[in-house]
């Protein structure tokens, strides 16, 4: 449809100038390209392609075409579909004469419309989606978003203004780069092209080069420089015209906030034309405990002279920022965000930052829509968790930094997510799979010009070595005697009965779980219970009957002994044995509960060791300082407690050298997550992870659960996901509620190996990472992913050898084999500094 063009088109048309012969040429296609079941190819004929325009069929002589359309011929049978990928009409029984004469000009009648032919697509094009572009022109953005239309925008306008004579003259006076260009190791930005000269530098300015600060680009790592480019490139629209939105997916403590403070400054301090400056004043939303680290990472990259930050906390408040012309960034959570939206909404911000932001990616919660309404339009999501397991969560971040540039939901579904799914799905036909590929590739190549994602790899080489150990550890004798008794009871009996309405199956797991921490945790949960009133009348009191009668009659929780939990047995001899030999480094022990972390904080008191703790209970204001002075090479602390569930995401714990993780989670994310605040960026120490299981219990079941199939199925690398999301089978209950009494361990029978545990065994048969693959846009990212859960045959090739081996060379390990029934070891980096 030749409409005439409107605000919203004006941009496309130049689009398609600007990228009009490249792969990433395609634009949203909002046109529904799915080839569905009920629509198969006829065999033996040929299928073409047509771009149409069309109206309801009349007599009248001047036709008023209603809208654009593409058809497709099939054997005698033609569809029409419009833009927004629906079917808008079939008809059959055609003469083939009559469709073989089909070409620009023809004029032919489908279930009550008529249409007039504009050209012919290819089949590539159709099943791209590049045809719709070329032979519709028009809106290449649904029209039911509205952002869409809206979405003209002048990457330049919001700061650059030189419209009088006296601006323009102001603006020529400072057209030298403000940092030499060509001094050794300088970082210069791409120069504008001609038409992004010509459609923002209307005053004709002077191109002057946009360096980065040489103080900055000097600690940049080659992925930082090629990353502030992307944002670069992304923020001025000269990756997809008149676009300034972009997603940094760098995988976890790559540098996402050093990447975004180097673009920041350059970009308030700098600009391609006459060298007036991008931006005047940045909006960082981030989870609350990261406010303060936000502020360190610009104290640390730019001083306190450069740039002047405000970050919102109980007592310094929105108004004050409003108030002094002398900051330029405000950092504020995403909890104060919402009860400060309507100060905010009132600063005319220029880009916005959204830390953690895969948040986003529910389009329905109201941080969400409160960021949305912001009218800034360079906007950029930093996040380290990968996005694309769901393509509808992909497309709500996409949409977000980008409105409107996927089309509507409705459409993208009908275009991508459905298609792809089909053809992912194993009863899928040669062209349902093709399709979905090709869908699939286009979607990646085109999102990958404003979404950026590194793995770990980049970074590696600059990292020390790093040791992880899986420790199966030997339940005590009580432990033994308590859980037998808890399998045994009438409540697991009925959840194996298949009665799971009000989930006694999740009390059941929690008291294995404390079990498996400590017997002192089960015994503080039996007499809490038995002083409740609601004692007798549900099922945990029918899990925890006669329980009491196995503890020791003078039992005391508070006098808890480390011998009655196996894993604290070794926990403490491992704190021991590091204290010994490596008496300047420190630890960080995580644990999921609460409770836990304060039996570990005692086990601390009694062996004397200094400690620093941060929970769920620590004060927001707070936690930075903590992580500060244990970080600090003055710290006078062993061991930082960590509560993986409330500091995971975003803290730098570089600080501590060795990391204990105590208990496990269902989500393994949650523990990839707290195992990557020790080995990043910073580390000067070689890293060792110690993941304690107690064996035979449910600990390695869920250990299992986590590297098996089912585990890394679905979009399990989700921090949002606990157990009550889990369902289970009867089956899968039975597996849990089972204790392997006589096994070194289950994980290692489960294997398959034919090394029974004797020597040091490292699978060699198996091809390298058969990593099985949680990424919905199929082979374009196939790289190995750091954050995905390991699976059960990376496993396999890990070193392993159970407690009894006699020659174990890792001191740490050798200290504690005692009380270990097995060990699975890997070494990443072993070469970048000595062990
Ligand atoms: N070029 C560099 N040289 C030295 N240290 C660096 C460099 N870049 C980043 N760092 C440090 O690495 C650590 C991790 O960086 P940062 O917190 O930005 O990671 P991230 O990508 O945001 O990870 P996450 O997803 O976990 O939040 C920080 O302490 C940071 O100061
Ligand atoms: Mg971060």
């Amino acid at each position: 449809m030749k409409k005439g063009l409107e605000n919203g088109e004006k941009w496309i048309i130049v689009y398609k100038h600007k990228y009009s012969a490249k792969p990433d040429d395609f634009y949203s296609s909002p046109e529904d390209l799915t080839v569905s079941k009920g629509q198969e190819v006829e065999p033996g004929s040929v299928v073409k392609y047509f771009t149409v325009v069309w109206c309801k069929a009349s007599k009248k002589k001047h036709k008023k075409w209603e809208g654009d359309a593409v058809l497709i011929v099939n054997g005698k049978s033609l569809t029409l579909k419009d833009l927004e990928g629906k079917d808008i009409g079939r008809g059959t029984g055609y003469k083939f004469k009559e469709l073989e004469k089909i070409e620009e000009g023809h004029t032919m009648m489908i279930g009550g419309k008529e249409i007039e032919v504009m050209g012919s697509i290819s089949p590539d094009d159709f099943s791209s989606g590049r045809c719709f572009q070329l032979g519709g022109g028009g809106p290449a953005i649904s029209s039911s978003s509205q952002a869409a239309k809206k979405c003209f925008s002048n990457p330049l306008k919001s700061v650059y203004k030189p419209s009088s004579k006296e601006n323009r003259q102001n603006s020529f006076q400072n057209c030298k780069p403000r940092h030499d260009p060509c001094a050794p190791n300088s970082l210069v930005m791409p120069r504008p092209d001609k038409n992004h000269q010509w459609m923002f530098n209307k005053n004709c300015c002077p191109v002057v080069d946009v360096v980065i600060d040489p103080h900055l680009a000097y600690y940049l790592r080659p992925h930082q420089k090629e990353g502030i480019i992307f944002l670069y490139e992304c923020m001025m629209g000269m990756r997809v015209n008149g676009r300034c939105g972009a997603i940094l997916a760098d995988e976890m403590g790559l540098g996402k906030t050093l990447q975004c403070i180097s673009l920041l400054w350059t970009l308030q301090c700098q600009g391609p034309y006459g060298g007036k400056p991008i931006i005047k004043k940045t909006l960082i939303v981030t989870p609350g405990s990261l406010v303060n680290n936000w502020r360190r990472e610009f104290q640390k990259w730019l001083g306190s002279e450069r740039i002047k930050i405000f970050t919102v906390d109980q007592d310094h408040k929105v108004e004050e920022f409003i108030k002094s012309p002398l900051y330029s960034v405000l950092i504020i959570s995403y909890e104060m965000l919402l009860r400060s939206l309507d100060q905010i909404k009132n600063i005319k911000f220029d880009l916005l930052i959204c830390d953690e932001g895969h948040r986003l990616k529910n389009s329905a919660i109201k941080t969400t829509t409160a960021l949305i309404s912001l009218a800034c339009e360079k906007r950029i999501i930093l996040t380290g968790t990968p996005v694309q397991n769901d393509l509808q969560e992909f497309f709500a971040l996409i949409d977000f930094v980008n409105p409107g540039i996927l089309g509507s939901l409705s459409s993208f579904r009908k275009i991508y997510e459905e298609p792809i799914i089909i053809s992912r799905q194993p009863s899928a036909s040669k062209e349902e799979k093709e399709l979905g590929e090709k869908r699939a590739s286009e979607l990646v190549c085109f999102t990958g010009l404003f979404f950026l994602r590194r793995t770990q790899e980049v970074i590696n080489k600059y990292l020390p070595p790093k040791i992880e150990n899986v420790v199966f550890c030997r339940p005590g004798a009580l432990q033994l005697e308590l859980y037998q008794k808890l399998l045994n009871s009438q409540a697991v009996r009925f959840c194996l009965q298949g009665s799971l309405e009000n989930s006694p199956h999740l009390i059941c797991i929690g008291a294995l779980k404390k079990l498996c921490n400590h017997p002192c945790l089960l015994f503080n949960s039996i007499k809490e219970k038995e002083c409740s009133s609601t004692w007798d009348e549900n099922e945990e009191s029918s899990l925890y009957e006669g329980l009491l009668n196995v503890f020791p009659a003078d039992y005391n929780p508070l006098m808890f002994t480390e011998k009655e939990s196996g894993k604290l047995q070794v926990l403490t001899k491992l704190l021991a044995v590091i204290h010994e030999l490596r008496p300047t480094e420190r630890v960080v022990l995580v644990s999921n509960y609460t409770q836990t972390l304060n039996i570990l904080q005692e086990v601390c008191k009694r062996h004397g060791y200094a400690c620093t703790r941060l929970d769920g209970q620590t004060p927001v204001s707070q936690r930075q300082q903590i992580v500060d002075g244990f970080n600090s090479k003055y710290s006078s602390d062993f061991i930082f407690l960590l509560s993986s569930k409330a500091g995971g995401v975003g803290l730098n714990l570089i600080g501590g050298s060795h990391l204990i993780l105590y208990d496990i989670d269902w989500n393994p994310a949650t523990d990839i997550q707290a195992m990557s605040r020790v080995w990043r960026d910073g580390q000067k120490h070689p890293v060792h992870i110690y993941r304690l299981l107690t064996t035979g219990t449910i600990e390695e079941k869920i250990y299992q659960r986590q590297i098996s199939k089912q585990g890394l199925s679905g979009a399990v690398v989700d921090l949002a996901k606990t157990s009550e999301h889990i369902q289970f089978s009867v089956e899968e209950l039975k597996n849990l509620f089972t204790l392997h009494e006589s096994s070194h361990c289950v994980t290692h029978d489960l294997l398959d190996c034919d090394c029974a545990g004797e020597r040091d065994h490292t699978g060699d048969s198996l091809e390298k990472f058969p990593v099985s693959r949680n990424c919905q846009l199929g082979p374009h990212h196939k790289k190995s992913d750091s954050l995905k859960p390991l699976s059960m045959s990376q496993l396999k090739q890990w070193k392993h050898f159970s407690g009894d081996h006699l020659n174990l060379k890792d001191p740490f390990l050798d200290r504690i084999r005692e009380n270990v029934s097995f060990f699975f070891q890997n070494i990443t980096n072993q070469n970048t500094a000595a062990l």
